[in-house]
């Protein structure tokens, strides 16, 4: 509790992209955040990996010493924005443990060690704040542990990855190649450090780890979420996309199974041009939300990049902040339901399935029976085009069937003489 006048002080870990507009809004929006806090917001340190000149930065705040940091007694909220497991997960244990309340944007850490921070948080009855650790400057987290909480949500929907649909968006409306649209989405300062975890889609499962956490009161961790990134897909999956008047998108989805367990899932989906997801562009982030009282409802804004990100860590810094003023901590996660998880096998949905076949009498009809026999039900089947090796080539859409239905038809179809080279599948999200 901060005692009389007293400023409020922080400390900030990492000076990276978004830590060191943390900082810059700290000190430019001093004032009017004094005035919404109640008292000052003092930046007292700033924990950093190495000691070199900052642009704008007091060099008196830096100190390589961030053991010492999270546990110093001129310190009230820490603030980390450094990402990766440890050394980070030790500093916000250590800071917590010292009574410090804590906001972070490490959605892998969370997704990983949620638990282990929720629990020492609720035993030193000290706020854990992390707006931005999903979708960037939208605010997501605090409309499904506050506004929605007395409300039952049965599906969250979303693009949660600013770097893949940026990607995704340039390989589509640029023609971009992906290696291209990956460097600009480095160099743009949203991709992680490693963007293997942008791009092999672990930072989209860490984040609907959060959201289902969050929307179906349980604990989801990021092994219970099934997940696929964009590395494989080309431009004839492109291609195919828009010939059925859909773009890809790399979809989080976080669902209510007919059993009442929860499916989350990650998976490069096309997505018809009527859905309200389909218009989402660049680094642009949106969360679909389905309720038994509200309906429907759309959060939509920049997910990535140090600026928006930072509002958001703002957000959480006031929020904690007034907190401390008022001697109390907010409301912590309702983590009381266990209802399991989905195989992933056993998920439910619509697909689109592209084969090189025989271009041969009764081809079709042997293919159509494969997938009757999984109780795969066909929607539409295009033929897209003969070639002079005597192949064509099939697009099929299905009607719901489950994966592990639809993998049995491919392991049969590649079984056969029918069919040339593998099988392309890709979910489709209904309109
Ligand atoms: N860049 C973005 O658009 C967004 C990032 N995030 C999250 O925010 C966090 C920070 O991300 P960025 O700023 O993009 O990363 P960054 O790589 O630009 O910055 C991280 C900083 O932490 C420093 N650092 C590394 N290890 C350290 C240690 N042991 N002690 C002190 N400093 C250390 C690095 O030198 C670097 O300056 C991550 O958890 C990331 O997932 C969340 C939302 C959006
Ligand atoms: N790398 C992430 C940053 C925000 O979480 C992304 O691209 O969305
Ligand atoms: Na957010």
């Amino acid at each position: 509790m901060t005692i009389g006048d007293a400023p409020v002080r922080v400390a900030l870990l990492g000076c990276g992209v978004v830590g060191s507009q943390v900082a810059r809004i700290l000190v430019e929006q001093a004032d009017d955040l004094r005035e919404r806090v109640g008292r000052p917001l003092e930046l007292v340190g700033i924990g950093v990996r190495r000691d070199i000149p900052r642009p704008g930065i007091d060099p008196a705040l830096l100190t390589t010493d961030v053991a010492s940091l999270v546990r110093r007694e001129d310190v009230d909220i820490v603030v980390e924005m450094v990402g990766g497991i440890e050394p980070t997960l030790t500093y916000l244990l250590d800071a917590i443990a010292a009574g410090k309340s804590v906001v972070t944007a490490n959605k892998a850490l969370l997704a990983q060690h949620g638990d282990a921070v929720f629990d020492a948080a609720r035993d030193s009855d000290v706020d854990v704040y992390y707006e931005a650790a999903v979708a960037g400057a939208i605010p997501i987290i605090r409309p499904l542990r506050e506004s929605l909480v007395g409300d039952a949500i049965t599906s969250v929907l979303g693009i949660v990855n600013g770097t893949t649909n940026y990607i995704l968006d340039q390989m589509h409306t640029r023609k971009s190649t992906f290696a291209d649209a990956l460097a600009e989405a480095q160099s743009l300062g949203y991709a992680e450090a490693d963007p293997t975890a942008d791009v092999e889609g672990y930072d989209a499962a860490a984040k609907a780890a959060i959201l289902a956490s969050l929307a179906f009161h349980t604990r989801v961790h990021l092994d219970d979420v099934d997940r696929e990134g964009i590395t494989e897909i080309d431009v004839q999956d492109i291609a195919a996309a828009e010939r059925l008047g859909c773009v890809v998108k790399l979809l989080a989805r976080c669902t209510v199974s007919a059993d009442g367990t929860v499916a989350v899932g990650v998976h490069p989906t096309m997505v018809p041009l009527e859905h309200p997801l389909a218009g989402i562009r660049g680094a642009y982030n949106a969360v679909f939300v389905e309720s038994v009282n509200a309906g429907r409802l759309m959060f939509m804004g920049p997910g990535a990049g140090g600026s928006p990100t930072a509002s958001a860590v703002l957000g959480d810094i006031v929020t904690a902040a007034r907190n401390r003023v008022r001697g109390v901590a907010g409301p912590g996660e309702s983590a009381y339901s266990t209802p399991g998880i989905t195989p992933p096998g056993a998920v439910r949905s619509r697909y689109y399935l592209s084969v090189t076949v025989r271009d041969e009498p009764g081809v079709l009809a042997r293919v159509a029976e494969a997938m009757a026999r999984q109780q795969v039900s066909i929607a539409a089947v295009r033929q897209e085009q003969g070639d002079e090796g005597g192949r064509a080539h099939l697009g099929i859409t299905t009607h719901e069937a489950t994966h592990d239905a639809v993998r049995a038809v491919v392991t049969h179809l590649m079984s056969t003489d029918d069919v040339h080279g593998g099988v392309r599948v890709l979910r489709v999200e209904g309109a």
